[in-house]
């Protein structure tokens, strides 16, 4: 590939209770049908509220409950009930696995899709691709679009009720952005745009780090009291938007690669988020590539001071066995993972132990603290 390929939502709103301006924005981009998917937790704290406004701009719809996975099953039975409501608009509403599901459904009805996030866990919001997962929640593909959403409205007020926990494996998954950008540029690989990286996006993602290590905290302790501050605005935007192009049109390499190959084992795991595997993904990636003990322990004393795990302990995997974590890396560098972004080769072996030393890293910086 020799193209630079850059490539991005059509609009972008972000602030304080936009959810109640969700219909005068559906209806800015069309006049037809809408599929309105939200999971039932969702549905009492946004999703019923994006309905009311969208009855008072006229725009009609039809309600879907989303069940929790992003598989090929889930979006196939969603699908079904858009063409059944003859919808053109799909809207999704909530976590990431919503949206994901959301633009899988919006590409089979071939219409606009719209993707109002009530929390900033991940920057699934602006991509045109979805992640996904077997109805048993293993990673099973990337699944790429034509064409990114047509809007996206975050509301921040929304996120900022949202438990904090959201927002810090937001700031992890936005975190690894640039990291991974980084290798990616180096080593003149493909991004999931499907071309080179732009200057475009390595400014975007260069800029997300900056604004994370800048107001990450700050934001974090913002949402621990509910409130909405610029701090957290601007984390949210790095979170999302920021997070969105630098990745996508950026690249993904080994932190990625690796959170998928998480997703193999059982147990307890299973419960940490996106961007809780992501962090403990960017520190392994940061071992594979040799870098210094001052930039390693610069993300992991900002990944504790955002209460996010560091060792194979916090994500529940301290009786994780050799095998296990040669599992893990065996599926982290399949032919087709992004691991291979890297600017050198890499096997399941420099991974497995890449694993292991990032979690060593993180005891002995633990350990340093203490004394
Ligand atoms: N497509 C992409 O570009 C992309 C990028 C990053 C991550 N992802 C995917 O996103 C998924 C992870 O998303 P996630 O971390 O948001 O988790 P999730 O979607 O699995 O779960 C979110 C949970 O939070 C609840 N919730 C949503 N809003 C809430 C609120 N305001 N208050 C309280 N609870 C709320 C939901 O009911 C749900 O139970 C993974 O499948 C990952 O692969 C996709
Ligand atoms: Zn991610």
């Amino acid at each position: 590939m020799t193209e630079r390929i850059f490539i991005s939502p059509g609009k972008y709103v972000q602030g304080r209770d936009v959810t109640d301006k969700a219909g005068e924005y559906v209806k800015g981009i069309s006049d037809g049908k809408a599929l309105v998917i939200a999971d039932d937790i969702v549905w009492d704290i946004a999703g019923n509220r994006v309905l009311e406004s969208l009855d008072k701009a006229g725009v009609q719809y039809t309600k879907a409950v989303f069940n929790g996975e992003a598989s090929t099953n889930e979006i196939n039975r969603l699908a079904g009930l858009g063409k059944e409501g003859q919808a053109t608009i799909v809207v999704g509403v909530g976590g990431g696995k919503t949206l994901d599901t959301a633009k899988a459904v919006s590409d089979q009805l071939g219409g606009y899709s719209v993707i109002i996030p009530t929390t900033a866990s991940t920057d699934a919001p602006t991509s045109a691709l979805s992640v996904i997962y077997s109805d048993e929640g293993v990673f099973e593909s990337y699944k790429f679009y034509n064409k990114n959403p047509d809007l996206i409205l975050v509301d921040t007020k929304t996120i900022a009720g949202a438990p904090p926990r959201f927002l810090s494996s937001g700031i992890a998954d936005a975190l690894a952005t640039w990291v991974e950008a980084r290798a990616v540029i180096e080593a003149r690989a493909t991004t999931m745009a499907g071309g080179l990286t732009t200057i475009a996006a390595e400014a975007i993602a260069r800029k997300c780090e900056e604004v994370l290590f800048d107001y990450g905290v700050l934001a974090y302790e913002s949402v621990k009291r509910k409130v909405v501050t610029p701090a957290l605005e601007s984390v949210v935007e790095a979170n999302t938007l920021l997070s969105g192009l630098g990745f996508e049109s950026g690249g993904l390499a080994a932190a990625h690669a690796i959170h998928n190959g998480f997703t193999v084992l059982d147990g307890e795991i299973h419960h940490m988020t996106h961007g809780e595997k992501v962090a403990f993904g960017t520190l392994s990636q940061l071992a594979l590539e040799k870098r210094s003990i001052e930039e390693i322990e610069r993300y992991i004393a900002f990944y504790i001071s955002l209460e996010l795990p560091v060792t194979l302990e916090d994500l529940h995997l301290q009786d994780a066995s050799d095998e296990d974590l040669y599992r893990v890396a065996e599926a982290a560098t399949k032919a087709d993972e992004t691991a291979h972004n890297l600017p050198f080769p890499v096997t399941a072996d420099d991974v497995k132990d890449a694993i292991i030393a990032a979690d060593q890293y993180s005891k002995a910086f633990k350990a340093k603290l203490k004394k």
